[in-house]
């Protein structure tokens, strides 16, 4: 036996994995399934693909009708009651924090954590006339580019990745702001136009990374999975979502939050804004990678320091 395999896990002999049905998370799933089949060999590894509320409420801006969980409740159901093992998720769509009885088993490697500028007719934002529409339905991006390019106009765009590209191409918007992982990930690298800075577009918390949930009681799947977990894309999405978790944030609140491995430290930047841009509040800190909550929550206490708070119980008020 070599020295690798020894060090494996038991597997079970059965793995089902619960996911959503939208072409990427059928990919994220199948990349997961896939990497599990060369580790165990003997596990008989599928998918469970399900619909959840989030894919069917598609005419209502996400932020209007209460969240992200929406995309997680119905997979987290099939792990309760035994239909699957553990769910694959984009970790960006998994609340702060999870209901009693699960944990984030595995958090996959991250992809590229951008946002991507999608257009047919224009290079970047910076080559959008005035007037010209955008489409998103994120407050984080839309806060973000109001700021930075107040002569656009920014419309609402839901729907998965695919439904997104074809209301571009349709000619409703100048241009569409994606998750630069997405589209990667679908083998969509060439309708990026530019991906967008940090500084113009600090990412979503958790964007581009792969959760991984089970039940807590699941130890036999926890072990099993953690051969898929990496250790630098943990530190900085815990970070992120400590962050988050300290603002009490949503996808009802525009934040970004976006931590990086730099020369063996985490470097991490967030804000928060006023819907319409015109109050955005920045922090930055240096932090130890063996603590990245400690990080996160450095973050949130400074922009708290900056007077988030007040934009945040607007927003909830
Ligand atoms: N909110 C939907 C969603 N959830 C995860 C991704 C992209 C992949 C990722 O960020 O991991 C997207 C689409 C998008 O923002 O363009």
């Amino acid at each position: 036996m070599s020295p690798a395999s020894s060090t494996l896990p038991t597997p079970p002999a059965r793995l089902v994995i619960a996911s959503r049905e939208s072409a990427l998370a059928m990919w994220q799933a199948e990349h997961i399934r896939d990497r599990l089949r060369a580790l165990y060999p003997q596990t008989d590894v599928s998918i469970l693909g399900m619909t959840t509320q989030g894919d069917q409420i598609l005419d209502v801006s996400l932020s209007k009708i209460g969240g992200k969980g929406l995309f997680v409740k119905e997979l987290e159901t099939a792990l309760e009651d035994g239909r699957a093992d553990f769910a694959v998720h984009s970790l960006k769509d998994v609340p702060m924090v999870l209901p009693e009885g699960f944990v984030l088993a595995a958090i996959g490697e991250r992809e590229d954590p951008h946002d991507a500028f999608v257009s047919n007719n224009y290079e970047n934002l910076a080559a959008l006339p005035a007037g010209s529409v955008v489409g998103t339905s994120s407050l984080r991006r839309e806060s973000q580019l109001r700021a930075r390019f107040p002569h656009l106009v920014i419309e609402p765009l839901r729907g998965n990745v695919q439904t997104r590209l074809r209301k571009l191409d349709e000619g409703l918007y100048a241009a569409i702001i994606l998750a630069a992982a997405g589209l990667k990930r679908l083998g969509l690298a060439t309708r990026i136009r530019a991906v967008i800075s940090s500084e113009d577009s600090l990412p979503a918390v958790g964007q581009g990374a792969l959760g991984i949930e089970c039940r807590a009681d699941r130890l036999d799947v926890i072990a099993a999975l953690q051969p898929l977990h990496h250790p630098d894309t943990a530190a900085c999405v815990f970070a992120e979502r400590a962050m988050s978790r300290a603002l009490n944030g949503s996808c009802q609140v525009p934040l970004g939050g976006f931590a990086e491995v730099q020369n063996g430290q985490l470097r991490m930047r967030g804000f928060v804004a006023s819907p319409d841009g015109q109050r955005v509040i920045r922090a930055e800190a240096m932090g130890e990678i063996a603590a990245p909550e400690a990080l996160g929550g450095q973050i949130a206490k400074s922009l708290l320091a900056q007077g988030a708070g007040e934009i945040l119980a607007a927003l909830n008020g």
